[in-house]
């Protein structure tokens, strides 16, 4: 836990946070509209004798009573998908449209990718892009079980993602859910900071912006990018935003979303940010009882 100790400038009732950082994850899932209602996805786990309530703010977002939320039925059947709970965010934020053509830059192993399809109503394109080839057959994988007609797959580096192969120049809308140092999925993975270093973070940070850079450039004038992380350093959530707004045609947009979140912060160990960095939300673990994510909506303006 000392590695997360540089964010008690940051972070409100830090004692609260370190504890709920070391506490179990809910086990939480997905309703997957293109195969099911939410009504038959939570018949079926009464059927199979599975406890679950539901959440006020998403009628597709389920914690269940079990570990093992792929070994139902329902998940089987691809009916449900294992997500958790902020994970869901982005894909809401970005709030795709039927019939739009989506890039999801970095997409395996396709949580996001597929929300977005069900959030399409399994129209138009989604372009599930990631450089990892062993991580998009997961990805395949989801999209078969959860029943994705729209998505086309790619393997490149999204930093340097090429149009010329598709017919039309630009994207209405991009979702960058990027590589970062995972600080926010300590809870579901409790050695996820042993390897944790600064280079690390200042690493990931270039390829971050790098990405970022590219999603903005293929998406039209107008159009939508959101941004989001698993981790609460500010050098790979304000920071990649603020060299965004310097560098590309974009501001920051506000947005509502009904969890209790914090803005983006300005300042961190002498670094200053954009003011309108504050229009990102940062998800604490011990406010929703969730993992830790930022997420930031940004809108093209050239
Ligand atoms: C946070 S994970 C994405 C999770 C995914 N959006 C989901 O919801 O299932 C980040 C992904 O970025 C990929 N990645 C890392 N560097 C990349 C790059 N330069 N270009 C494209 N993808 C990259 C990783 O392989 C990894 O799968």
């Amino acid at each position: 836990m000392e590695k997360l100790e540089r964010y008690e400038p940051l972070v409100e009732d830090f004692d609260a946070f370190l504890d709920a950082c070391q506490r179990p994850l809910p086990s939480v899932v997905r309703v997957n509209t293109i195969k099911a209602t939410p009504e038959r996805a939570t018949a079926a786990l009464d059927e199979e004798g599975v406890d679950w309530t539901g959440r006020e703010w998403s009628d597709t977002v389920l914690e269940l009573d079990t570990d093992s939320p792929g070994s139902t039925w329902a998940s089987y059947h691809g009916w449900i998908h294992g997500q958790e709970e902020v994970s869901a965010i982005p894909a809401e934020v970005l709030a795709p449209e039927p019939g739009e053509r989506v890039w999801d830059a970095c997409a395996a192993p396709g949580s996001k990718t597929t929300q977005l399809a069900a959030l399409m109503d399994d129209s138009g394109l989604v372009v599930a892009n990631d450089n990892n080839l062993g991580r998009l057959s997961a990805l395949r994988f989801n999209t078969e079980r959860l029943g994705v007609t729209n998505a086309a797959v790619t393997n490149t580096d999204s930093r340097n993602f090429s149009l010329k192969p598709f017919d039309f120049d630009s994207f209405d809308k991009a979702l960058v859910d990027v590589p970062c140092s995972c600080e926010g999925t300590i809870r579901k993975n409790p050695t996820a900071l042993d390897d944790w270093t600064m280079d690390h973070v200042r690493s990931v940070a270039g390829v971050q912006k790098g990405i970022l850079r590219r999603a903005i450039q293929a998406t039209k004038e107008g159009g939508t990018v959101v941004y989001s992380t698993c981790t609460f350093a500010p050098e790979e959530n304000e920071a990649v935003l603020d060299h965004a707004l310097d560098v590309e045609d974009c501001r920051l947009v506000e947005f509502d979303f009904p969890l209790d979140s914090r803005p983006g912060v300005t300042e961190f160990e002498g670094e200053a940010y954009d003011e309108s960095v504050r229009k990102a939300k940062r998800f604490y673990p011990h406010h929703n009882d969730t993992g830790g994510f930022f997420c930031a909506k940004l809108e093209v303006t050239g």
